[in-house]
């Protein structure tokens, strides 16, 4: 028996139920070689009606999937990433017989994307049409069906009655032809990549579902499969003789063609849009990009010249890209992208991978309040001054730490730790199960110039860290060091971010210059105005507490100026007693860029000191850094309160 599980987590009204396939892209990260010659492969949420919620989320509209994953950690983990994506899973079913669908891909040259579907007797193509809830069809204006599946007799009867109940409710169908030949039997197992077998019996049954479309869209080569011809006008001519939908054909590089009444003798003479022709770096996913971008335009009933060009703005920028959903632009991005001039080999673009990383970011961390107990050598020196104590009672600690954080949090994502992999890794494990914001440093302690702890390649490091940890880095960098420590520094934090950005992690840069020099208004701002200069995009920032306004204010500005997008602020602690910490906070709560803080030893050094000295125990030592805690969170959330009321 599928379970149906309630998440429901709105009932808001739907632009769009995708229908069909969900499953793991397991993308070769090599290019240009074979897939037999493949080291790694990074893992995506894939399947053509998948991404194309995806797709459409980015893109403002309301998304919804119904489909089956496994009971298995990729059902899970699609479950999690379609709902950070903004994607109703309320219609994903978890099928307990069956495992999650795998595809796994690679780019071998411009024309070559060797492709192996992994599906037999997987959980999506276990749909049935007792899956399809007729409550939620009703909360939607459009379906979309992907041909792919009719191939299944289970698929077919699932897509069929949400067909019918779609248009029985006055909605819209849209069919995605997408063929793949493998699926139905008709390509060799290795050939997933195939994209055309004549075939009689799979013409015959993608038609049947053509009385119930308003709007059809298909490759030439899948106009010809539907249409029963190879011939592509002679096709167009066959569909339009079984329907009235609107007919749509891509054209790759050449973009797309909209047929909304007659087939005239020539393609060239249909309605198009503007089109974007780039470099092709993979062209796997540029038609669920495609149909995301139409689909756009056409449910918000834009001019169909407007939809086509929507539709190949959005294919040409998954062609420049690695992966099909994660290359999905936003909305925002698509308009900066509609209103340039972009080089030729688009992926050479940093202001537009920044934008597409920036604009795409899972959550918002409104309200963050860490303890940061990724402290090394500042415990190494406390065992040393205390003599008691040693590596596996500090691990012990930060088991401990992570306990108050939780007993503290109870759940509640505003809550986070920094941690560190050489004492807390114990820790790290444990906190993979909690709902937490984990940040975790890269720096060698007390490193200047800076260096990273691990391996001399920082992105080597970085591969082997879980994605969901923030890299965080501590850097003691004054804007008035001599140019050869400024340098050499510049250097680090450029190959750190480039790094991060590679493995696809956040990045959070914590800047000290009070140890160096003399700190003014203008001093931090000078910092953030040069890692920016840098071409270095930290998600988060890391700052000295002040009480000079303007030195908050210019620090604000700077960032705002070059990417308004940043996470934010935290506060740092540098060991301050309480009062200050609550006077720091008080005076950087009016900006809004400051979001949090991320204090430490303030909170757990005395705590610290008195269990190793074994004057309180365990459950003494969480008591009190969750009282320490407190007090911080609760002085933060009253100062932001009162600017939130301002
Ligand atoms: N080289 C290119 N330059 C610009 N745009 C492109 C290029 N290739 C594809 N596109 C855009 O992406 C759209 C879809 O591409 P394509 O025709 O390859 O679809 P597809 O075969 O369905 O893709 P998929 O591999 O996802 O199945 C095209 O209609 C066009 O708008
Ligand atoms: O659609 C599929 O099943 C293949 C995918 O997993 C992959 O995302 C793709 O090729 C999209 O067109």
């Amino acid at each position: 028996m599928a379970e149906h599980i309630d998440r429901s987590e709105s009932q808001r009204s739907l632009d769009l139920i995708t229908l069909g396939r969900a499953g793991i892209d397991l993308y070769g990260e090599q290019i240009g070689g074979r897939l037999e010659d493949m080291a790694s492969f990074a893992k995506y949420v894939g399947g053509s009606p998948t991404n194309t919620a995806v797709g459409g989320a980015r893109l403002g509209l309301n998304t919804a999937l119904i489909t089956r994953v496994g009971h298995d950690h990729f059902g899970h983990f699609l479950i999690e990433e379609l709902a950070r994506e903004g994607v109703e899973t309320s219609g994903m079913i978890v099928d307990p017989d069956r495992l999650t669908a795998l595809a796994v891909l690679g780019i071998r040259d411009p024309d070559t994307f060797p492709l192996i579907f992994f599906r037999e007797n997987c959980a999506d193509m276990a749909l049935t049409a007792e899956d399809i809830d007729p409550a939620l069809i009703a909360r939607a204006r459009a379906l979309l069906v992907n041909g792919t599946h009719l191939s299944q007799p289970g698929v077919f009867a699932a897509s069929l009655k949400a067909a019918e109940l779609m248009k029985a409710q006055g909605g819209q169908v849209v069919f995605d032809i997408d063929y793949r030949p493998v699926l139905w039997g008709l390509a060799s197992k290795a050939n997933g990549e195939d994209r055309f077998v004549a075939s009689g019996r799979v013409t015959q049954e993608l038609q049947r579902i053509l009385p119930l479309c308003d709007l059809i869209v298909g490759t030439e080569e899948e106009i010809h499969i539907l249409g029963g011809t190879t011939d592509t006008v002679a096709a167009l001519r066959a569909i339009r003789a079984r329907t009235t939908a609107l007919l749509v054909c891509k054209r790759g590089a050449e973009g797309c063609v909209a047929f909304p009444g007659g087939v005239p003798d020539s393609l060239d003479d249909g309605v198009v849009g503007r089109g974007f022709p780039i470099e092709v770096f993979n062209v796997l996913g540029a038609g669920d990009a495609f149909m995301a971008g139409f689909l756009r335009g056409w449910l918000r009933d834009l001019p169909l010249e407007t939809c086509c060009e929507l539709a190949n703005a959005c294919g040409a920028l998954v062609v420049s890209r690695h992966g099909c959903a994660p290359a999905m632009a936003s909305w925002d991005e698509l308009q900066v992208f509609l209103a340039g001039t972009w080089p030729h080999r688009l992926r050479d673009s940093a202001e537009l991978e920044q934008l597409h990383w920036s604009s795409n970011r899972h959550l918002d961390h409104d309200d963050l309040t860490v303890l940061a107990i990724d402290h090394r050598s500042q415990f190494e020196d406390l065992i040393a001054e205390l003599g008691v104590g040693d590596a596996k009672a500090v691990a012990h600690f930060k088991n401990l730490a992570l306990k108050a954080v939780d007993r503290m949090a109870k759940g509640d994502r505003r809550y986070g730790l920094l941690l560190d992999g050489r004492f807390g890794a114990r820790a790290l494990e444990a906190a993979a199960d909690l709902p937490y914001w984990i940040g975790r440093p890269i720096e060698e302690p007390g490193s200047r110039p800076i260096a990273f702890e691990g391996s001399p390649d920082v992105a080597a490091t970085l591969r082997e860290w879980p994605i969901n940890h923030v890299v965080k880095c501590l850097v003691f960098y004054h804007p008035d060091d001599d140019a050869e420590m400024r340098a050499r520094q510049d250097r680090q934090i450029l190959r750190l971010f480039d790094a991060c950005r590679t493995t696809r992690h956040e990045f959070l840069l914590e800047i000290i210059a009070s140890k160096h020099g003399p700190v003014d208004s203008d001093t931090i701002a000078r910092v953030i105005d040069h890692v920016y200069g840098l071409g270095v995009y930290p998600d988060w920032w890391k700052l000295e507490p002040t009480s000079d306004p303007q030195a908050w204010a210019a620090s604000q500005a700077a960032i705002l100026r070059h990417d308004p997008r940043c996470r934010g602020i935290v506060l740092l602690g540098l060991s301050a007693p309480q009062e200050e910490i609550l006077a720091g906070i008080a005076a950087a709560a009016p900006f809004s860029l400051v979001k949090g803080f991320a204090v430490g030893r303030t909170i757990f050094q005395d705590v610290a000191a008195r269990w190793l000295r074994q004057e309180i125990d365990d459950d003494g030592a969480v008591q009190q850094l969750t009282a320490n805690l407190r007090v911080l969170a609760d002085g933060w959330r009253a100062a932001r309160d009162s600017r939130a009321a301002a």
